[in-house]
C-alpha cells in the first residue's frame, strides 16, 4: 500500500513541474511568503484530501502571489517546486519502510524473546578479519558518499541563487549563467552514484562472506555437539540460528555500517550547513525534529510489538501445518484431515485480525506523519519566507534549508529505526556465537588415543549409574554392571522403560556414565578415540533405521565412505538386500526418498544393516532391530542378522523374547538393574521374571 503510494507520489513529482510552471512567472527580489500565507491561510479553495498536495499548492500560490508581485523570476518554479516533491516523496517512503522493516523483521523478533547471551566481539572480529580491507573500503566510500550528501542542498542553493540572480540582472545567457554550477552538481551527484555503488557492492560482499562463514562454522559447531545437546535443544531452534538469526545478524551488520555511518554523518555535517545557513531556523528545527523523531519512535516501537505478535501467531499456524503435513500419514491413519484443516483454519484466522489491527496501526501512523512532516516543510518555508522578505536570507538558502533540514530528519529517523536493528542484530550475532564457542562435553576427536592391538572385543560395563543429562534426578541405571563377551551375543530384555537403551547408548559414548566406567578390552572408553570407536568398532542398529534422502548406494556408503561398489554389493549381500536392491529399475542408484520412505520397513532395515555391516564392526549393536517388522520381514531380517553377528561382540535388546532364545546371555533388566541373568532354558527353569516374560508373549501371541 505504502510502495503504491510512494510510486504514485513519485510520478506526481515528474508530473507537477510541468503545470506548476503555468502558474508561475517571473519574479525577483525579495519573498512575500509570510505576509501571503497569513492573508491566504483561511481561505476555502484549498484542496482538500492529502496534505501534501495542500501544502503543494500553497506553496504553488505563494511562489505565484510573490512573483505576480515582483514578476522577475520563473527559474524558481523549476527547484523549488520538485524540491517540495522530492522531500516528501522521500518522507512518504521514508514511512514505507518503516512499515517494510516492521514486517520483515518481526519474525526474528519471535526469537528475540529467549533469553540473550553477551555479545561477544572477540568472535566477531575473527569473521570479520578475512574482509578487513573489503570493509575499511566500504566504509571509506560510504562516508564519501555521506560527505557529498551535505554538500548537495548547499549547491542547490548556489544554483538557486544563480538562476534568481540572473532573472534580476538578466546579464548574459541563462545557459551561460547555469551551466558552470548545474555541471558541478551533476558531478556531485555521478561521483555521489559511484561512490555509492562501490560501497554496496563492497558492504555486500563482506556481508555475504561473513555469513557464509557463520553458518558453516556454526553447522561444524552444532554437528559435533554431543547428543544430549540434541535433547536439550529442538531442532527447529538450531536450525533457525543457522537461518534467521545469521540472516538477521548479516543485515544489521550492513545496515548499520551503510546507513549507521551515513545517517550519522549527514546529522551532523547537515546541522552545520544548517546553522550556517540560519541559526534562527535552524534553532526552530532543532526544537521541532527531535519531538516528532522521538514520538515516531514511540508509535514505532508499539508498531512493532504488534507486528511481533502476528508474526507469532503466523509462527503458530505455521507450525500446525508444519506437524500435519510432516506426519502426513498419521494424520491420515486416523482421519484427522478435517481436524488438522479447522487448526489451521483458527490460527490463520487469529493471524489475518492481528494483521489487520496491525495494518490499521500502520495507516494511522502514516497519516499522522504526513501530515507532521508536511507540516515542518510548510512551516520551513513559512518561517523561510519571513526571513526571505526581511532580507536574511536568500531563496537559494531556503532552498538549501529545505534540502539540508530534510537529509537531518530522514538521517534521525533512520538512527531510530536502526537503534532497533542493531538491539535485534545483537542478540541475534549473541546467540549464533553463544553455540560457536560450545564445545561438546564428549569430543569427537583430540586426545583419545586408537589402540595399537586388534580388537578382542570384551565390553565391561562396572557399577554404572547414570541419568540422562535433561532430567539429572531420574537415576536411569543404578550400579549396572555386565559383561560382553568377545564374539558372544548377550541380549538385554526387560520391562518397557528399564533402561535397556540406556545400556546401548553408553557403549556408544553418547553420553557418559555418571558413575562408574564403560571398558573395551579393559581400556576405558574415554580414553579412547570416538570416532575411531563409533567409526570403525560399534556397528548399530535400531527400531527405526533413518536412511538419507540419496539413493542406496550412498546410504550403505555412509557406513564407510572409501568403501568400493564391490564392498556395498558385498554388505548388500550380507544382509539379504542385494535381489531387491536389484530388482529396482535402478539398482544401487535407486533413490530412497526422505528418510527412506519410498523403502518398506524390512527393506529399510537390510539397508541399515548392510550400513553397519560394512565398516566390519567388532562389537555389534541390535536395538529391538526387528520388532517393527511383520513375519515375513523379521524372517529375512533375522537370516541376515544371524549372518552379521558370527565372529562379532553382540549386544541385542530385544522385545521380542523369540528373536534372542540363542544369545549366550539373557539379562533381565528391571528399573536400572539386572535381576536375572543366563541362557533361556537356565531362565526358564528359574521360573522367574524371564519365564514370566515368556508365558505372557505366548498368550499376546495366541489371541
Ligand atoms: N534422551 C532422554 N532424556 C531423558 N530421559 C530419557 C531419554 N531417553 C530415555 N529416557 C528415560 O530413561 C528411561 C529408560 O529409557 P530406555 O529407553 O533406556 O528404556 P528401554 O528399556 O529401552 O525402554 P523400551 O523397551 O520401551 O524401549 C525411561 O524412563 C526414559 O523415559
Amino acid at each position: 500500500m505504502s510502495q503504491l503510494l510512494c510510486s504514485r507520489l513519485c510520478v506526481t513529482a515528474c508530473s507537477r513541474p510541468l503545470s506548476f510552471s503555468s502558474l508561475c512567472s517571473k519574479t525577483g527580489g525579495k519573498w512575500k511568503l509570510s505576509r501571503w500565507y497569513t492573508a491566504h491561510s483561511h481561505t476555502s479553495t484549498q484542496p482538500p484530501g492529502n496534505p501534501f498536495h495542500r501544502i503543494w499548492n500553497l506553496t504553488q500560490r505563494a511562489i505565484h502571489h510573490s512573483s505576480s508581485r515582483t514578476s522577475k523570476s520563473p527559474g524558481l518554479k523549476f527547484i523549488l517546486g520538485p524540491a517540495v516533491l522530492t522531500v516528501s516523496a522521500r518522507l512518504f517512503c521514508r514511512v514505507a519502510c518503516c512499515e517494510a522493516d516492521d514486517n520483515n523483521n518481526a519474525p526474528e523478533e519471535v526469537i528475540l524473546k529467549d533469553s540473550v547471551p553477551d555479545f561477544k566481539w572477540h568472535i566477531l572480529w575473527e569473521f570479520v578479519k578475512p574482509q578487513l580491507f573489503a570493509l575499511i573500503g566500504a566504509v571509506v566510500l560510504a562516508f564519501g558518499a555521506a560527505m557529498l550528501n551535505i554538500q548537495i542542498p548547499l549547491m542547490l542553493g548556489d544554483l538557486v541563487n544563480v538562476v534568481a540572480r540572473y532573472l534580476r540582472e538578466h546579464s548574459g545567457t541563462y545557459v551561460n549563467e547555469i551551466k558552470g554550477p548545474a555541471i558541478k552538481l551533476l558531478g556531485l551527484y555521478a561521483i555521489q552514484g559511484l561512490l555509492t555503488t562501490g560501497y554496496i557492492i563492497l558492504l555486500s560482499r563482506v556481508g555475504e562472506r561473513v555469513a557464509a562463514d557463520m553458518r558453516k562454522t556454526l553447522f561444524a559447531s552444532l554437528i559435533r555437539q554431543d547428543v544430549a545437546f540434541f535433547d536439550a535443544n529442538k531442532t527447529g531452534q538450531l536450525v533457525n540460528r543457522l537461518t534467521a538469526d545469521i540472516q538477521e545478524f548479516k543485515s544489521s551488520f550492513k545496515l548499520v555500517i551503510s546507513q549507521g555511518l551515513r545517517s550519522i554523518t549527514q546529522t551532523v555535517g547537515c546541522f552545520v550547513s544548517l546553522y550556517i545557513i540560519s541559526p534562527k531556523l535552524t534553532g526552530l528545527t532543532v526544537v521541532v525534529l527531535p519531538c516528532l523523531v522521538g514520538a515516531g519512535a514511540i508509535i514505532g516501537s508499539f508498531l512493532r510489538k504488534l507486528s511481533r505478535l502476528a508474526q507469532e501467531q503466523v509462527a503458530k499456524a505455521t507450525e500446525v501445518a508444519d506437524e500435519a503435513l510432516g506426519n502426513v500419514r498419521t494424520v491420515k491413519a486416523f482421519a484427522m484431515e478435517e481436524r488438522e484443516l479447522q487448526l489451521y483454519a483458527h490460527e490463520v484466522d487469529k493471524s489475518c485480525e492481528m494483521n489487520e489491527n496491525l495494518g490499521g496501526g500502520i495507516a494511522v501512523f502514516q497519516g499522522l506523519s504526513n501530515v507532521a512532516l508536511n507540516c515542518i516543510v510548510l512551516g520551513t518555508i513559512f518561517a523561510g519566507g519571513t526571513l526571505i522578505s526581511s532580507d536574511e536570507m536568500s531563496p537559494g538558502d531556503l532552498m538549501s534549508f529545505l534540502v539540508a533540514s530534510q537529509t537531518v530528519q530522514r538521517s534521525l529517523a533512520s538512527i531510530s529505526i536502526l537503534f532497533g536493528q542493531v538491539v535485534r542484530g545483537m542478540s541475534a550475532g549473541a546467540r549464533v556465537f553463544e553455540y560457536l564457542s560450545l564445545k561438546p562435553t564428549i569430543p569427537l576427536s583430540g586426545g583419545g588415543r586408537i589402540p595399537f592391538h586388534s580388537l578382542i572385543g570384551r565390553v565391561d560395563f562396572m557399577n554404572i549409574s547414570f541419568s540422562y543429562p535433561t532430567r539429572p534426578g531420574h537415576e536411569v541405571l543404578k550400579k549396572f554392571s555386565l559383561t560382553l563377551p568377545p564374539c558372544k551375543t548377550v541380549a538385554i530384555v526387560g520391562e518397557s522403560g528399564g533402561g535397556k537403551s540406556t545400556v546401548a547408548s553408553l557403549l556408544e559414548r553418547f553420553y557418559d556414565p555418571t558413575n562408574g566406567v564403560v571398558m573395551l578390552d579393559g581400556l576405558d572408553i574415554r580414553t579412547l578415540d570416538l570416532a575411531w570407536l563409533r567409526g570403525q568398532v560399534i556397528g548399530f542398529i535400531n527400531q527405526e533405521p533413518v536412511l538419507f534422502g540419496s539413493s542406496i548406494m550412498e546410504n550403505i556408503r555412509f557406513g564407510k565412505p572409501d568403501a568400493t561398489d564391490a564392498e556395498v554389493i558385498s554388505a548388500a549381500k550380507q544382509s539379504n538386500a542385494h535381489r531387491f536392491i536389484m530388482s529396482f529399475p535402478d539398482g544401487y542408484n535407486t533413490m530412497v526418498g526422505e528418510r527412506g520412505v519410498a523403502l518398506s520397513g524390512g527393506q529399510k532395515q537390510r539397508i541399515a544393516i548392510a550400513r553397519a555391516l560394512i565398516k566390519n564392526p567388532s562389537i555389534l549393536v541390535l536395538d529391538e532391530a526387528t520388532s517393527a517388522l511383520d513375519a515375513e520381514s523379521e524372517r529375512v531380517v533375522q537370516e541376515a542378522l544371524n549372518r552379521a553377528t558370527r565372529g562379532r561382540t553382540v549386544l541385542i535388546i530385544a522385545h521380542r523374547l523369540s528373536t534372542i532364545q540363542g544369545a549366550d546371555l539373557i539379562c533381565v533388566m528391571s528399573n536400572g538393574r539386572i535381576v536375572e541373568a543366563g541362557t533361556h532354558l537356565e531362565l526358564l527353569s528359574k521360573g522367574g521374571l524371564y519365564s514370566d516374560l515368556i508365558r505372557r508373549q505366548r498368550a499376546e501371541g495366541q489371541k
